[in-house]
């Protein structure tokens, strides 16, 4: 059995309130799940559902293989925890009597703790850096060490599954840092299956392999960060405007949210990009151009290409050809004459072959021309681009030569723009 939780048709509502809609997934054993969503899409009544705090209106949820509602509530807690959104505790526990708690699950009815279970509870202390604390009042410590005390009492539950709910909401940047890497290690090392509801998308994409986005109740994406942090879901999603870039340092998407103010700001350039590219490799470079505010045009590029979809939808000048058809002289020459009009031509990493290396002539036309033309080179992720015996990598190696400027991201190529501005 590698499904750690399979949730199947699940609805539920707090009365006339539809909150979760026909809800469906798996996580698999050893899975780092992130939730994320906008405020009351419904992470935290999903992560309660699993925990079995809530009933489902319809539906099934299994943990291991086994419904939940056939688990006694020792049993469950032995496979589940869930440290909670609202750590506070009404009555005045110490902090090891808290965790202690963590352990009973294993007793039995007015059974004591035995010294492995204290062994457990301070073990668990010591992983989330609270040791320090286990003789102050649970309400006596500040929330970001509450929070901590919290996890700690899940992790002496030893589960097998450990649901979190915005587990880094009260912590500063170095415990927040502290904790998602903690619960990587447990991921990885005792290969406990993590679910996480988090608001910071950034770091969902650092930490997790799997993303489920809430929207209204609802399963919009589920999948990898980057399978799920794309354009078309976030701005639908949070209506909000951004840049999303690849963090250098994780290789996992990176979004910079823009205030209206900033976007506006970036409306206001006046510069023509004309670009060169296809199959998706303009995705990157289309959106941004749009979001600074250039106007642009993309050509030739066929009818149906997803970058031809992309330039449509942004309301870009688009110089066409028909469906998997080579460029023909007529759309060649208007390709030509769009670039004389353009301040600058952007080649993506394209391939080339038959079909479209007319367009790398054109822009070498340009160049000896004297337009600035730069290439986003991310040519060595390809095995090959040449499809025309080496003509390709011949005229580029030319325009190298001539001047081609090469940048290494669109985030580098943005700046440079900077200066035709
Ligand atoms: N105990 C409750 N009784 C009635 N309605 C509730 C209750 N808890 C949550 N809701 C409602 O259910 C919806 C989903 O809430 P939920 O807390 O699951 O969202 P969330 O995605 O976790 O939000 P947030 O990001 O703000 O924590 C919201 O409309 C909320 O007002």
């Amino acid at each position: 059995m590698t499904e750690a939780i399979k949730v199947k048709s699940l609805y539920f509502g707090y009365g006339d309130n539809h909150v979760l809609k026909d809800i469906n997934f798996t996580i698999k054993k050893g899975d780092f799940v992130s939730i994320i969503g906008p405020n009351g899409s419904g992470k935290s009544t999903l992560l309660k559902n699993i925990a079995n705090i809530l009933k489902p209106e319809k539906g099934i949820i299994e943990v291991d293989g086994k419904n939940i509602i056939d688990y006694s509530v020792k049993e469950l807690a032995k496979k589940i925890a869930l440290v909670p959104q609202d750590t506070h505790i009404a009555y005045e526990f110490n902090v090891f009597d808290i965790v202690l708690m963590g352990r009973n699950p294993y007793l039995k009815r007015f059974e004591r703790e035995t010294d492995k279970d204290f062994q457990i509870a301070k073990e668990s202390l010591k992983l989330t850096d609270t040791l320090h604390l286990k003789d102050k009042g649970i309400n006596n410590i500040s929330g970001g060490e509450r929070q901590r005390v919290i996890i700690s009492r899940a992790l002496a539950q030893q589960p097998k599954i450990l649901l979190l709910d915005e587990p880094t909401s009260h912590l500063d940047i170095n415990h927040q840092i502290d904790i998602l890497s903690l619960l990587q290690k447990l991921n990885k090392e005792k290969e406990m299956t993590i679910v996480v509801v988090i608001h910071d998308i950034n770091l969902a994409a650092r930490f997790s392999n799997k993303i489920i986005l809430l929207n209204k109740g609802e399963v919009l994406s589920i999948g990898n960060p980057k399978e799920v942090i794309n354009y078309n879901n976030l701005e639908n999603t949070y209506n909000l405007d951004m840049i999303i870039t690849d963090n250098p340092y994780t290789n996992s998407p990176y979004i910079i949210p823009l205030t209206s103010k900033e976007k506006n700001n970036y409306r206001k350039i006046n510069k023509k990009v004309h670009v060169i590219c296809g199959g998706g490799t303009g995705g990157e470079v289309l959106n941004k151009l749009d979001l600074f505010g250039y106007r642009f045009s993309v050509g030739v590029i066929n009818i149906g290409d997803s970058d031809w979809q992309l330039g449509k939808k942004l309301s870009a000048e688009l110089i066409e050809e028909m469906p998997f058809t080579g460029i023909t002289d007529k759309a060649y020459k208007k390709n030509v004459a769009t670039m004389e009009k353009s301040d600058v031509v952007v080649l993506t990493s394209v391939p080339y072959g038959k079909g479209n290396f007319k367009n790398l002539e054109a822009a070498y036309k340009a160049l000896e021309k004297g337009k600035p033309v730069y290439l986003i080179d991310n040519y060595q992720k390809y095995k090959r681009f040449d499809y025309v015996n080496g003509k390709a990598k011949k005229i580029l190696d030319d325009m190298k030569k001539k001047g081609l400027k090469l940048v290494n991201s669109v985030d580098e190529l943005l700046l440079m723009l900077k200066k035709h501005v």
